[in-house]
């Protein structure tokens, strides 16, 4: 499993989770109160919704704490959202238990009935994103009356054989509900990475620069880190067009594309078709010497790669106009972004195949 899709599924089982964080606790008090339960077993009613308030909110604390907490330890993470999800449904689940058995507390016994059988639907239907938790869920649910029926209280034999089959039903639901779920979250993930995918190069395109744009922006004025602009465009590309046709223009577009990335390959370097003919490449360097000679190397690669058109050879230039920041909270990106087309309108202006950098 990937981590976007690890930590969509995280996400997905504690926003599903945060229901509990009331439920137990009301259907408690509703069940407790409207049987008289309160009055007949004062310390049992209360002992029980006090722990169900308090994990409750142990509950809506874990929730709001989560990132912090995964990022600090997984296991002690998931052990919370383990312990969250099954021990409010194990008390009411084992009480269900304890009114079948002991005729002191029958007044309750109807009402758990139907609150267990409704928790074993929802609960294990919520956490079915993660196959062992929600077959943990249902074992917790169904496993106390189960036992007390088929053991201790056996005039109630058919219930207990009717929970064991809704539980059986209930497994195979998990298993096809878990399935369902991560096709889906994969279907996302691809959709995702393809509307970010330019379809002729297959690098970045523009929705993916834009987003890288914004997100190394913020990240150069929050931590000063460093980042530049390089904006780089074929030469005369409309006559590449003309004279050999739009396929043949086409291929050169790709053969560019690669160049690019050939020369870009650092892991901080964003590489997208931005336009056309019209490439960008964001990198995380600050000075200007630094980006004309990556720029320089880009431009120099093109011009020395060829495409075949009827078996002769073909080569195109590129301008490259580059803009080197200096992280300040007052500038803006789009002028960033201005700067460079600006330095590139220069290097078309003086004569094309060349590099012109300015800083901003
Ligand atoms: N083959 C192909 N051509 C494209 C594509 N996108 C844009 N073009 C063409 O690219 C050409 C760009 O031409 P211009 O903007 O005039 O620029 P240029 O001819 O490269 O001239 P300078 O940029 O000034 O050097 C146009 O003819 C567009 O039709 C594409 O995906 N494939």
């Amino acid at each position: 499993m990937n981590a976007p899709m690890e930590q969509r599924i995280a996400t997905d089982l504690e926003e599903r989770a945060l229901n509990g964080a009331y439920v137990y606790l009301a259907a408690w008090l509703i069940i407790g109160g409207g049987a008289g339960y309160h009055l007949q077993q004062p310390t049992i009613f209360w002992s029980l919704s006090f722990a169900l308030l308090l994990l409750g909110i142990l509950r809506l604390l874990a929730y709001y704490s989560s990132d912090t907490l995964r990022r600090r330890s997984k296991t002690m993470w998931r052990g919370l959202l383990y312990f969250n999800a099954l021990i409010p449904t194990l008390i009411l689940s084992s009480m269900f238990a304890v009114s079948m058995v002991l005729p002191a507390h029958q007044s309750i016994y109807l009402f758990l009935m139907m609150a267990n059988f409704a928790f074993v639907s929802g609960g294990t239907v919520s956490f079915s994103p993660n196959r062992t938790l929600s077959l943990a869920y249902l074992f917790c649910t169904v496993a106390p009356p189960f036992i007390a029926s088929v053991f201790f209280a056996t005039e109630n034999r058919v219930l207990g054989m009717l929970m064991a089959l809704y539980a059986i039903f209930m497994s195979i639901q998990v298993t096809r509900l878990n399935r369902e779920y991560a096709q889906l979250i994969e279907q996302q993930q691809k959709l995702k990475a393809l509307s970010n995918k330019d379809a002729l190069t297959g690098i970045g395109n523009r929705r993916f620069f834009d987003n890288a744009l914004s997100l190394g922006w913020n990240t150069h004025i929050r931590t000063q880190a460093n980042l530049s602009l390089l904006i780089i465009d074929i030469d005369h590309f409309k006559r590449v067009n003309d004279t050999f046709g739009h396929a043949t223009g086409d291929k050169v577009i790709v053969k560019v594309a690669e160049t690019i990335q050939r020369v870009c390959q650092r892991k901080s370097d964003t590489v997208a078709r931005i336009g056309g003919e019209e490439f960008a490449v964001l990198i995380a360097v600050a000075h200007v010497e630094d980006v004309s000679r990556l720029a320089e190397r880009i431009r120099d690669k093109v011009s020395k790669t060829f495409i075949r058109h009827d078996g002769e050879p073909l080569s195109v230039t590129v301008s490259v106009g580059g803009c080197v920041c200096e992280p300040d909270a007052a500038k803006d990106q789009n002028r960033m972004f201005e700067r460079a087309d600006q330095a590139l309108y220069q290097a078309k202006n003086e004569g094309r195949n060349r590099v012109v950098i300015l800083r901003y």
